[in-house]
């Protein structure tokens, strides 16, 4: 572009100054004489060119392009004359006497005007009609991406190591098979499903396996490019979106990061930009409550940042359901390890599952990449096969190649392993807790790992010594890291949130401290609009007695642990070894029978 402009711009300023100026008599002569080609005037200005070349009257030489000021007498006469001889008059303004600047401003003129239309049109084109509007790298409108004969279609088989989330999909598939069934029951069918992951866990692949399971068209759109766009396109691109998508339905859109366009209101948003994301989120969820919930559009969103999202998102009818996608575990791996490999021949000592072991961390993106790099290598050196070689060495390569750690480390695993088991160990022994569903150290979100546990029957009131176990439970992880080793990390952050919050609320809402009494201490909002505020006195002692009730049960958190130190060991050890305990295996491991049962009807 610098290239063209300079050019441009030299060829203009260098094409004057070169040729004589003569006088009017002489200019009228070689007119009489029929010497003069061309013309070009501007005022009283005359610019033009000669048949043939005369001598220089300024100088040696000869001349042909000369230039000339017509007198203010000159009569209409000179007309005649011209074209009586058959000189060709071009009348046209006549860059002259300017300075260097306003040469180049001179000459930049078409070149923004021609920039202007250019990108006007590519724009125009790229949005509304269909066209190439390749040039800004803005990509053509989302082409369905139906069941084509020439390409394999991704169903439910192409996605390994994520079954619940499958699970959870199975029902959209149905609906998208059989909507006129739902439509005469008048079931009312999701709208909107948001699928919640880190990079690369596979959820572009699962949206794409929905549509092909369903056997539907899929829409696929990223957020990122309606607001890359002027103002108003985003919206309008997406009115299109939905009415092609309505077109053909059933059928599937599918619209990656929607945090960029989906964050909420206020949150880091800068300033340019932003209205055209509030309009694009306007128009999807415009769309959105625009369905009548039976016309078989579904509307599948995906995200990295679930955190971040703007309420009115999640909001019924809209994108209600979320569903999380987490990394795989180490049977995930090895199963997502297979479906990258099925296509390619594997020497006998290549171990999948102790491939599967050593990638804790990765996601499905990294296996794939991982197989390929492995396959890769092997053609270089002519192998027939990808032998066990090729694997290790390609996932060194891979590891190094990312930006952030794939595999995590040794130590963080272990650590995390322990605090895990902390928070079960806890949970199980604990008379009427909640059981324990599930513990995983696959990190998920910013949590490291994760320990469910949910009543068996939802509870209304909750007893004193429940709320303690639940506070003891929570202090499960910090206090394990403390018992094996001795220090604490910053992994404990929420839950020292769930326990200042239990405790809070035992002292200063639920009676339940002797020394502050039977007083809601705390006052709640509505209170506190009448003025109505615990005295300074009364807030010391409420701190006071949070913290006697969180140290003592922190206290019986580290005595349990150590008491129980074999247990704690063993379920951190399977932890460790297949990263995702369920529930009965949870138990079993940790040799204790499920007494769950017996105190819930307590
Ligand atoms: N669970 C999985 N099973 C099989 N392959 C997977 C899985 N997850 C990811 N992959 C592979 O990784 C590729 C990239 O995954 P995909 O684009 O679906 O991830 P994503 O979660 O949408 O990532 P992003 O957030 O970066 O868009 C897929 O095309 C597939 O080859
Ligand atoms: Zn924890």
């Amino acid at each position: 572009m610098i290239v063209f402009l300079l050019a441009y711009f030299g060829l203009n300023y260098l094409g004057q100054g070169n040729e004589p100026t003569i006088s009017y008599t002489e200019f009228s002569r070689e007119v009489g004489a029929g010497n003069v080609a061309t013309i070009y005037s501007k005022g009283d200005a005359i610019q033009g060119q000669l048949k043939s070349p005369r001598a220089n009257p300024e100088g040696g030489g000869t001349y042909s392009k000369f230039r000339t000021q017509r007198p203010a007498f000159a009569t209409d006469k000179l007309w005649q004359e011209l074209s009586s001889h058959g000189v060709t008059v071009t009348a046209r303004p006549v860059v002259q006497e300017r300075s260097f600047l306003s040469n180049l401003l001179i000459s930049l003129i078409p070149i923004v005007i021609l920039a202007a239309v250019w990108i006007f049109f590519a724009r125009r084109i790229g949005a509304g009609l269909g066209g190439a509007g390749g040039m800004f790298g803005r990509k053509p409108p989302p082409k369905p991406v139906g069941p084509r004969p020439d390409s394999k279609r991704t169903t439910f088989a192409d996605v390994a190591g994520i079954d619940e989330v499958k699970g959870e999909l199975d029902d959209v598939v149905d609906f998208l098979e059989h909507p006129d069934a739902y439509r005469r029951m008048g079931a009312k069918l999701p709208r909107g499903v948001l699928l919640a992951g880190q990079p690369g866990t596979g959820k572009t692949l699962l949206a794409r396996a929905v549509a092909g399971e369903a056997g539907v068209p899929f829409f696929s759109a990223s957020a990122s490019e309606f607001i890359e766009m002027i103002v108003g396109v985003g919206a309008s691109r997406v009115r299109e979106l939905f009415a092609e998508a309505r077109k053909v339905a059933p059928s599937i859109i599918f619209i990656d990061e929607i945090d960029t366009i989906g964050r909420a209101r206020g949150s880091g948003a800068s300033m340019s930009g932003h209205d055209e994301r509030e309009q694009t989120l306007n128009q999807i969820l415009t769309e959105m409550d625009g369905f009548s919930g039976s016309e078989g559009v579904i509307v599948i969103a995906a995200t990295n940042r679930a955190d971040i999202l703007d309420p009115a998102l999640t909001r019924p009818g809209r994108f209600d359901r979320v569903v999380n996608v987490a990394p795989p575990d180490r049977g995930g791996r090895e199963a997502i390890l297979r479906i990258h490999t099925r296509d390619i021949p594997l020497a006998p000592d290549v171990d999948l599952p102790q491939m599967a072991r050593v990638t804790p961390g990765m996601t499905g993106a990294d296996l794939a990449n991982l197989a390929n790099e492995a396959a890769l290598l092997a053609v270089k050196r002519k192998q027939d096969q990808v032998t066990a070689g090729d694997l290790s060495e390609a996932l060194e390569k891979v590891q190094l190649g990312a930006e952030r750690t794939l595999v995590m480390p040794e130590e963080d695993r272990r650590r995390t392993a322990y605090h895990e088991s902390g928070h079960a160990l806890l949970g199980m022994l604990q008379p009427g807790a909640d059981p324990v569903r599930k513990i995983t150290i696959v990190p998920r979100g910013r949590a490291l790992g994760v320990t469910m546990s949910t009543p068996e029957v939802e509870r209304y009131a909750h007893s004193e010594e429940y709320l303690r176990g639940r506070i003891i439970g929570a202090l499960g992880g910090m206090a394990a890291e403390d018992v094996v080793y001795g220090v604490v990390t910053t992994g404990a952050e929420n839950d020292l949130e769930q326990v200042t919050n239990i405790a809070r609320g035992m002292v200063a809402r639920w009676g339940m401290s002797e020394r502050v009494g039977r007083l809601s201490a705390l006052p709640s909002d509505a209170q506190q609009a009448y003025g109505l505020a615990a005295a300074p006195h009364t807030l010391d002692v409420i701190d006071g007695e949070m913290r006697r009730i969180v140290d003592e049960c922190y206290e019986e958190a580290l005595h349990k642990l150590r008491e129980h130190r074999g247990r704690l060991d063993a379920l951190a050890g399977a932890l460790l070894e297949s990263e995702t305990l369920e529930e009965a295996e949870a138990y079993r491991i940790a040799g204790i029978p499920r007494l769950a049962k017996e105190s819930e009807t307590a």
